[in-house]
């Protein structure tokens, strides 16, 4: 590894498609400034279509800037010849096509290719950096495998190797999380995160996955649906709004103390649960899909206890008993959406739309209300 500190330095860049075939110039962002520190893993966060791809690629010289510079380690990247960029910089992007009959030894060894010259072939000390990116990666065991074998997991752990077995100063990946379980996107971005620390690398990834990004992330490139970017720590970018200004919508919200995003309250109701952990944050959390919100104490619309038969339900001065938590929720979430029609005078109620079979005619369209809730209602009643 060399010892540059630099990274990434981004001067009024704007990125895009240039005009062609009578189509006009496409400007994606403009004007952007941000730096990417070696040591740190720096993660790119955005909306679908926000430009991260197009950011991403511009970095890496696979296309060119429509205005301004970026910076590799203190040198214009157009300024570098491909061999050059190939020494200092790595790419791993989405695609998951990799050729065919490579072994993920030789999938890793491609990635010594601008160190080999011409004859292509690994000397020792090039096998040496091979044995060591892959086991950076923690992919050694899957050395003999066939690449296009393995999974998707495993493959990414290969794309890093690769990449590592460069040993550039910097590496960018798209979306390197993307189709991976839960697991394996904690693994791989711990494993950039290590890697960054430990290599003096700078790191730059795009993830769609915010939780973790905000999670793990040292520093984040946020790009806003208006083009801007924001950077700074995740901490500083909750605190100071931007993580809501730019993913808040209608549906969710970001919980800042939390680092989570959560359903928008649209209040069907509260809803006090007694019960202990986990069985009290569960049903919060499953009851708040349905817009229940929770309070800690007080009178609530809706009130759960934990019994030794299941859940009771007390709701409007009824009481239901149910015998498990899907029981519960459907029911719950039957009343929400019941709850959400009468808000909004359902014209079935009000115009006298009732359709055919469709008893009480204030139920959502298409869907029957769960009845297992109230059958046992019925039974716990006439047991009274
Ligand atoms: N080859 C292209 N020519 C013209 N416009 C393009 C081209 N590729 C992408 N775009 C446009 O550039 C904008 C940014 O796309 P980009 O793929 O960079 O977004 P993204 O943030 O990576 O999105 P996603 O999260 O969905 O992958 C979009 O409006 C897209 O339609």
């Amino acid at each position: 590894m060399t010892g540059r500190t630099t990274g990434f330095a981004l001067h009024d860049l704007a990125v895009g498609y240039p005009a062609r075939r009578g189509r006009p110039e496409h400007r994606v962002l403009t004007g952007l400034n941000a730096a990417a520190a070696p040591g740190d893993l720096t993660v790119l966060i955005g909306p679908n279509g926000a430009g991260k791809s197009t950011l991403l690629r511009t970095l890496t010289g696979l296309q060119p800037p429509l205005a301004g510079t970026v910076l590799l380690d203190g040198t214009d990247i157009r300024a570098l010849t491909a061999a050059e960029r190939a020494r200092r910089l790595a790419v791993v992007l989405t695609e998951r096509d990799l050729p065919p009959l490579l072994t993920a030894w030789e999938v890793a060894g491609l990635g010594r290719y601008q160190h080999t010259g011409f004859t292509g072939r690994l000397t020792e000390a090039d096998e040496a950096a091979v044995a060591w990116a892959l086991e950076s990666a923690g992919a050694l065991h899957l050395a003999d495998r066939q690449a296009t074998e393995l999974s998707d997991g495993e493959r990414q752990r290969v794309m890093v190797a690769r990449a590592l077995a460069q040993e550039p100063t910097a590496i960018v990946l798209d979306e390197p999380t993307a189709f991976l379980d839960v697991g394996s996107r904690v693994t791989v971005m711990g494993l950039l995160r290590r890697l960054a620390r430990e290599r003096s690398l700078t790191v730059i990834a795009s993830t769609h996955d915010l939780e973790l990004a905000l999670r793990i992330a040292d520093h984040v490139w946020l790009i806003g649906s208006d083009g801007r970017l924001r950077t700074g720590t995740p901490e500083r970018l909750t605190i100071d709004g931007s993580l809501s200004a730019v993913f808040d919508g209608d549906d969710l919200a970001f919980d800042p103390a939390a680092g989570v995003f959560v359903p928008r309250p649209r209040a069907t109701g509260t809803v006090r649960v007694t019960a202990g952990d986990p069985h009290r944050y569960l049903l919060e959390r499953a009851l708040a899909r349905y817009s229940w919100r929770a309070v800690a104490s007080g009178p609530a619309d809706l009130e759960i206890t934990v019994t030794e038969g299941g859940y009771l339900a007390e709701h409007r001065g009824e009481r239901h008993r149910f015998p498990d938590i899907e029981a519960l929720t459907a029911w719950a979430r039957d009343r929400a959406r019941q709850g959400a029609a009468d808000r909004e005078g359902e014209p079935c109620r009000r115009g006298g739309h009732a359709r055919q079979g469709a008893p009480g005619g204030h139920r959502a369209p298409g869907r029957e209300p769960d009845r297992r809730g109230e059958q046992i209602h019925e039974t716990a009643r006439r047991g009274r």
